[in-house]
């Protein structure tokens, strides 16, 4: 048996769109894997009841199918599902490092990130891989074919509406082509959204995390969006993003404002009559083995 805390994540990081993304030291899923002649599947925790156990409609299914492997799995969510915090990637990537470990499979950390994007294809219709990363490398990572994982430790925001979107609905939200001078201006704050992460510069990495184009399609999908992103500006957000596909939002800010920045989050939405709760993080570890037995 190997069991494996599978950490939450926030993918897009703004300008970084399916590329970016950073893993969270809270919440976590705990992944258990035990030998088994076929594969099933058990979900318990946040959640659960929206999660199928059917191995042919779950992440980890899909993940142990790609690795041409079995096992019993129980899955205890602590990553609400469709919360834009990357439940869906926690279990695939947490089932991808447990398997690799349970049959000694000797897979590299790219290697194990493209079988964890295999199981989010089934969730959302596309690999993209700027959740698994950061839950499997740890940090923030920046992902194509391949994946760069950067050592990083600002500290974070973030609001949970009561609000829920599926991945796949908010893809469809997105356009389907940007201009040029759209495409220029991405390139600059991406950019400086990795400078910011390697100056270990908090404004920039905030500045950076700007964007017009997917930022613009989704939050009218997210009722009192403005309200709650304004108000944590104004509390000294250095930035605020759509996490994921959202509903949560992101804001990026120095250690000492994060208790201003929650409540200015609660505050904005509730503002737009939206319930929300908010809680502080950081940039944290991605999945970790904490406990090995028959
Ligand atoms: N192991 C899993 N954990 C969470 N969600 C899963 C899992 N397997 C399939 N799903 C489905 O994926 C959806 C959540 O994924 P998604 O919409 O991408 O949101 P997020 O990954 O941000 O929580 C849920 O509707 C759920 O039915
Ligand atoms: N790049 C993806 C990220 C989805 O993140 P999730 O946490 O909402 O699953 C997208 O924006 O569609």
């Amino acid at each position: 048996m190997i069991e494996v805390r599978a950490p939450a994540t926030s993918a897009n990081l703004g300008s970084g769109f399916d590329v970016f993304g950073v893993a969270l030291d809270k919440p976590a899923d705990i992944v258990r894997l035990t030998k088994a002649e076929r594969t099933s599947i058990s979900v318990n925790g946040a959640g659960a009841e929206y999660i199928p156990e059917d191995p042919k409609k779950n992440t980890a299914g899909e993940v142990l199918r790609s690795l041409g492997v079995t096992a019993r799995v129980e899955m205890d969510k602590g990553v609400r599902p469709s919360s834009g915090l990357g439940s869906s990637a926690a279990s695939a990537a947490g089932v991808a490092v447990a398997a690799n470990e349970l049959y000694d499979l000797g897979l590299s950390d790219d290697e194990l990130i493209h079988a964890a994007a295999q199981g989010e294809k089934v969730v959302s219709g596309e690999a993209h891989k700027d959740n698994v990363a950061p839950c499997i490398a740890g940090g923030f990572t920046v992902s194509d074919e391949r994946t760069t994982a950067f050592d990083a430790d600002f500290h974070v925001v973030v609001a949970l509406p009561d609000i829920v979107i599926s991945t796949r609905d908010a893809r469809g939200a997105l356009p389907s082509s940007v201009s040029i001078q759209q495409r220029s201006e991405t390139v600059a704050n991406a950019s400086h959204v990795v400078a910011g992460v390697l100056k270990d510069d908090v404004e920039m990495v905030g500045a950076g995390m700007y964007d017009d184009v997917v930022e613009e399609a989704r939050a009218p999908l997210i009722e009192g969006y403005d309200e709650a992103r304004d108000a944590a500006l104004d509390a000294g957000a250095t930035g605020v993003t759509i996490s994921g596909a959202g509903p949560a939002l992101l804001a990026v800010c120095e250690r000492e404002d994060k208790p201003d920045v929650a409540e200015a989050f609660v505050e904005g939405f509730w503002n737009a009559g939206v319930e929300s709760r908010a809680f502080q993080a950081r940039v944290g570890d991605g999945c970790q083995v904490v406990k090995r037995g028959r």
